[in-house]
């Protein structure tokens, strides 16, 4: 019988919320705000031209999309405009910091961000964070409910800290460092589940890499989901383990944030989130999910669970004097 403190949830929608909601308040302090839900709705739109045909009928997806930007761009120079009129400099969001540099950098033209380019970075920072982080946390619970025996350990991890910590809303930074074992559970999701399956470049000059001969022009797709199953590289690749992670990885073996001049710019706030959900689902809920099927999305820009995970949840009051309830089970 379920009770009246459990819920099921489809825990895929119920994270790009949560993730909107972070991304939001961290880019533009936007919270408990109206903008909030058409704001969502239309980066939804966006996200799903970005897979559509560009075919410009007023119905197609493509379109829809087209118009969903112009509302978000918008809504976006709404909030600049508001910030500039009333010199709200108090904000420390990343908005704020591209228009403190922008006026900062005075009359010199070619350090100026224009407000379109602020706009965009915005918008980009939202697209990039919000759908990658909630599909990674899916799998990571997904994961967590295969493989008991590194529950119960980041469970007594957990369960260790939130005595240790100050009671309150937040997690701090300090408290992030104090989660070693946790780190290593997000890194292990983060491989299993290849987010980011592929990543495509173009050569700009000919080069040969490891007796391979690559043109200019060519199109070339690292294949990130190959090298993170490579048994070359993690013994028994399959299984989900995060102390692998105890030895240092191989050089460009964990490629889950990309390499390089292009590494992902969101990592840290990615894993923070991460780490922060995996605390307050370990510390304040045992959860079971319902459906085990590991079918991935094909329509998706994302490796993504195709019943988006299926969880029943329930709260549990008292953490202390209930420690037997905790789990996944
Ligand atoms: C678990 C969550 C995330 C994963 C797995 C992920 C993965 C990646 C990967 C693999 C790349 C590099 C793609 C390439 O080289 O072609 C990338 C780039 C990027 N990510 Fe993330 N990301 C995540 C979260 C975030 C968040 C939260 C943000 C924003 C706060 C973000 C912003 C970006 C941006 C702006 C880029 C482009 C960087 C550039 O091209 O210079 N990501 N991400």
């Amino acid at each position: 019988m379920i009770s009246e403190k459990t819920l099921i949830l489809i825990l895929v929608s119920y994270l790009v919320q949560i993730t909107f909601k972070a991304m939001c308040r961290m880019l533009m302090s936007l919270e408990d705000d109206p903008k909030l839900q058409m704001l969502q709705e239309d980066i939804t739109h966006v996200c799903e031209a970005m897979l559509a045909f560009p075919i410009r009928f007023p119905w197609t997806r493509f379109c829809k999309g087209l118009r969903a930007r112009k509302r978000i761009m918008s809504t976006l120079d709404l909030i600049m405009t508001e910030r500039r009129r009333c010199s709200q400099g108090n904000q420390k969001d990343f908005m704020q910091c591209l228009l403190v540099e922008d006026e900062k950098s005075g009359s010199d033209e070619a350090y100026r961000m224009t407000d379109t380019e602020i706009k965009d970075n915005v918008l980009t920072m939202i697209i990039a964070g919000q759908d990658t982080t909630a599909s990674a946390i899916t799998w990571m619970v997904k994961y967590l409910g295969e493989n008991q025996d590194v529950l119960d350990t980041l469970r007594a991890e957990q369960l260790h800290l939130a005595e240790k910590i100050s009671p309150g809303p937040s997690l701090t930074l300090e408290d992030l460092a104090e989660m070693p074992y946790a780190s290593k559970v997000v890194k292990e999701s983060l491989r299993m589940a290849s987010i980011v399956p592929w990543f495509p470049r173009l050569a700009l000059q000919d080069c040969e890499i490891e007796g391979f001969k690559i043109k200019k022009g060519w199109n070339i797709n690292v294949d990130v989901k190959s090298i993170h199953l490579d048994p070359n590289l993690y013994n028994g690749p399959n299984k989900f383990n995060p102390t692998r992670f105890n030895d240092d990885s191989k050089p460009y073996s964990f490629l889950a944030f990309g390499m390089g001049a292009r590494t992902c710019l969101g990592m840290n706030m990615a894993k923070a989130m991460m780490l922060v959900f995996l605390h307050r689902l370990i510390t304040t809920y045992k959860w079971k999910v319902i459906d085990s099927d590991s079918s991935i999305e094909k329509w998706a820009l994302f490796s993504r669970l195709k019943s988006g995970c299926p969880v029943q949840v329930t709260r549990i009051d008292n953490r202390k004097d209930d420690t037997s309830a905790y789990g996944s089970h």
